[in-house]
């Protein structure tokens, strides 16, 4: 008998798109607890809208979301929708991850700041700590935003393209980051369109043009047929 783990977040028939052009259409999928998923998909296939719709950014026209137990959610975004002029260091944007504990503005203690450290030395940004996170790259940068969602302690930690553009390390530093995390109990929900960070997680949901069109472990999953339908291509022969 296979073991089914419990599931964090269900979508049941969901349907969303952006004024008249519906862009996901009928999504029923599972996301299980304590597991690395990953929406997974070509450009434009609607992965960041599902993730939009799962945040609860973006309402659905069609179906539901639901959770079971505790949920709160954490949700990193791309670097590109931080403003570069943000002056802040490094280590005070990744403290404003407590503020889901302590609340905004208030002061932390002790316990926040090991929090906030560890989840630098995670990312291998400790060295950065006081830098000024317009100074920083974009692969930098995008490393300190994953570090911030991180440290808020989430139930289900949403990430949208973490790893879009980073050089090898960084992407195993955050690849081993959110397994870390899943193991820890944390549900993590991940947007790529990398075939090889999606072989590596527990669970995928395959997306073509707003469909799903695969869901489960990704050995079953990513067939190279399924593959080839995701991506349009068509078979040889
Ligand atoms: N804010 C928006 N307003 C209007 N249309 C949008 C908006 N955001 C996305 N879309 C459209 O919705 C469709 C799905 O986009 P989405 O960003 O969800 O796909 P994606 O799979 O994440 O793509 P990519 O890999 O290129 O980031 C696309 O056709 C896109 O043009």
């Amino acid at each position: 008998m296979r073991n089914i783990t419990p599931t964090a977040v269900t979508l049941s028939d969901i349907s969303a798109g952006y004024g008249q052009r519906e862009v996901l259409s009928g999504i029923s999928a599972r996301v299980p607890l304590g597991q690395v998923s990953v929406v997974v998909g070509a450009n434009g296939a609607g992965k960041s809208s599902l993730l939009n719709v799962v945040a609860g950014v973006l309402r659905p026209t069609k179906g539901t979301v639901t959770t079971t137990g505790s949920c709160r959610p954490a949700y990193v975004v791309q670097r590109s929708h931080v403003s570069d002029a943000l002056p802040v260091t490094v280590r005070s944007v990744v403290a404003m991850g407590r503020w889901a504990h302590r609340g905004p503005w208030r002061r932390l203690r002790g316990h926040d700041w090991d929090v906030v450290d560890n989840c630098m030395e995670r990312l291998g940004i400790g060295a950065l700590a006081r830098r000024q996170l317009g100074a920083l790259s974009g692969g930098q940068r995008q490393r300190v935003l994953v570090a911030q969602g991180l440290a808020q302690e989430a139930d289900v930690l949403m990430l949208d393209e973490p790893a879009a553009g980073m050089d090898l390390d960084a992407r195993a530093r955050i690849d081993d980051a959110l397994t870390v995390a899943a193991r820890g109990g944390v549900t993590v929900l991940r947007v790529t369109h990398d075939l090889e960070v999606a072989r590596k997680a527990d669970h995928c949901l395959l997306l073509r043009a707003g469909r799903l069109i695969g869901q489960g472990a990704p050995g079953e999953t990513l067939t190279e047929r399924a593959v080839r339908e995701a991506w349009g291509v068509p078979e040889l022969g």
